[in-house]
């Protein structure tokens, strides 16, 4: 027995010996192997999360009154809750005029997006055509038209569709957007850039912005010009007031657009104005434009839009000259005689023309046709009262001969509208809006991050719910089940290995 029981241990001991460098070998195997695996698991796993979250796109074209320009947005896929995180990928401009234009030829319309949705499909990746939204908004240019002819506004309308819906994209509409929705629209593109809304701090947290990062939006178009800011007491008249909620707070928005109160439709109520002043007569002196220019237009040029009243007799073929005298003052008193600085009897607050407004509040970007004429002036972003109206005053001043030499390869369009432009941006943002003692709270500015400053991203945001009501959730890199999977998984390596170093301290040193 005793001996049995010696060769047994002996055996036994032998077994140990033989059996532990193999252990300690599968151990070593097992766990280089799993680490191995985990690592390369890790990787796949990054890797087809990576994949998941392919760039997204989305485009929205901006049927402006005076032209259409396309807009191409990207953002990493998957992550459309964050903020700041949409950019520009391209601008493509229409050629030729706005959509409004092609009452005779609606289907010149739809071809017109041709090109650029052509320069669309070149840079969104193919797989990625079907989820890629496309939007057409229509703006004053066609509410006019509607205004004037809804069956033409509709032909047009119809075309753009057909045309879009032709392009391998995801269509979801072509129609003409509000004022109000366009003055928004503006307003939520503003401060979305700005991360005013919400901004993602270094702790990985959302945070809401100190209150007064908020700022308001001037938007001067061709056909309609849009105010909105967030006033400090409450809007007074529901039908001004824009509610909403983004990301769990609420905004009581200020938002009015004033039809035809762009640029271009002003300028035709001032061309009414004086031509019915200087009747019979067929020339008139215009001090909006330069020495030495003179527009010869026919009476329909001025008299076909719906911001106009016609007068009475009314020949559309009857011609009228306008003399350019160049004085800037004598300009803005006749514009302050067409935009109705004084009529404010329904409220004690107003903007221009009786329209309710509470005073302006906080600060402000100025875009579009605000940029453009103040840039070209040399008054963008900034600066102050004084110099605007001495810049404003001599470039006025200077005869049209001098302008065309100093400027050869500026539009003649834009060189001759920019001293009445911007003689109406003073009046309107000074005695309409009452900016006299907030001058310089207000900046003209074209982009922020690289992003042009309009409507168009503000109306994708929120059409694709990318500005979601609730805060957001904190996005990882990965999907989380994929994070818990991998945990899971080196959890388990180390938990095998301790068992197996486990084994070998059990059966102790034997030698
Ligand atoms: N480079 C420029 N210089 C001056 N004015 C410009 C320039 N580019 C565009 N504009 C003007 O800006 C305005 C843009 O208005 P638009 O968006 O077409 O109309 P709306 O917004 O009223 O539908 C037009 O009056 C156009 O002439
Ligand atoms: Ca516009």
């Amino acid at each position: 027995m005793v001996e049995n029981w010696e060769k047994l241990q002996v055996y036994t001991r032998d077994m140990k010996l033989q059996l532990k460098p193999l252990l300690l070998g599968v151990a070593v195997v097992a766990i280089t192997c799993m680490t191995i695996i985990a690592l390369i698991l890790t990787l796949v796993h990054r890797q087809s999360a990576e994949l998941s979250y392919s760039t997204q796109y989305g485009m929205v074209f901006d049927a402006g009154s005076s032209h259409t320009a396309l807009f191409l947005y990207q953002w990493p896929g998957n992550k459309e809750n964050d903020t700041g995180i949409v950019s520009q990928t391209l601008t493509c401009d229409v050629k030729g005029d706005g959509i409004s234009s092609y009452v005779a030829n609606p289907s010149g319309a739809g071809q017109s997006l041709r090109e650029c949705l052509d320069i669309a499909t070149a840079t969104v990746p193919a797989s990625q055509y079907s989820k890629t939204p496309v939007y057409l908004g229509a703006t004053a240019g066609m509410r006019l038209l509607s205004l004037q002819n809804k069956t033409q506004s509709e032909e047009i309308l119809k075309e753009v569709t057909k045309t879009m819906q032709s392009y391998p994209f995801d269509f979801r509409g072509a129609r003409i957007i509000t004022g109000m929705e366009e003055g928004a629209y503006g307003w939520i593109t503003i401060n979305y850039l700005l991360e005013g809304f919400i901004k993602y701090a270094f702790d990985g947290k959302w945070i809401h912005p100190k209150a007064g990062t908020i700022l308001g939006a001037l938007d001067l178009g061709g056909a309609s010009t849009q105010i909105s800011f967030i006033p400090k007491d409450p809007v007074k008249d529901p039908q001004l007031a824009f509610d909403l909620q983004l990301y769990s707070y609420r905004y009581k928005l200020y938002s009015h657009s004033y039809l035809c109160y762009g640029k271009d439709q002003a300028l035709r109520k001032l061309q009414a104005y004086l031509q019915n002043t200087s009747r019979p007569s067929s020339t008139v002196d215009n001090p909006c434009y330069h020495k030495g220019y003179n527009l010869t237009l026919k009476l329909g040029d001025i008299y076909e839009s719906p911001c106009v009243v016609k007068p009475t007799p009314y020949d559309p073929l009857v011609q009228i000259t306008f003399l350019g005298t160049g004085d800037s003052a004598l300009c803005t008193s006749l514009i302050e005689k067409v935009v109705d600085v004084t009529n404010c009897s329904l409220y004690p607050d107003c903007g221009f023309n009786g329209v309710y407004q509470p005073p302006v509040n906080g600060e402000f970007f100025a875009f579009s046709a605000y940029f453009y004429t103040f840039d070209f002036l040399g008054l963008a972003p900034r600066a102050s009262l004084f110099h605007v109206f001495s810049t404003i005053a001599s470039y006025c001043n200077k005869t049209w001969e001098t302008l065309v030499t100093e400027y050869p390869k500026v539009k003649e369009k834009y060189l001759r509208d920019y001293c009445f432009s911007a003689n109406y941006i003073m009046v309107i943002l000074l005695k309409g809006y009452k900016f006299e003692s907030n001058w310089d709270k207000i900046s003209f500015q074209k982009q922020v991050a690289d992003t042009d400053i309009g409507w168009t991203l503000g109306y994708m945001l929120n059409l694709t719910n990318m500005i979601p009501s609730d805060r957001p959730l904190v996005v990882t890199g990965v999907q989380n089940s994929q994070w818990a999977a991998e945990v899971f998984f080196i959890v388990f390596i180390l938990f095998l290995s301790l068992i197996i170093l486990g084994i070998l301290c059990v059966w102790g040193p034997t030698s």
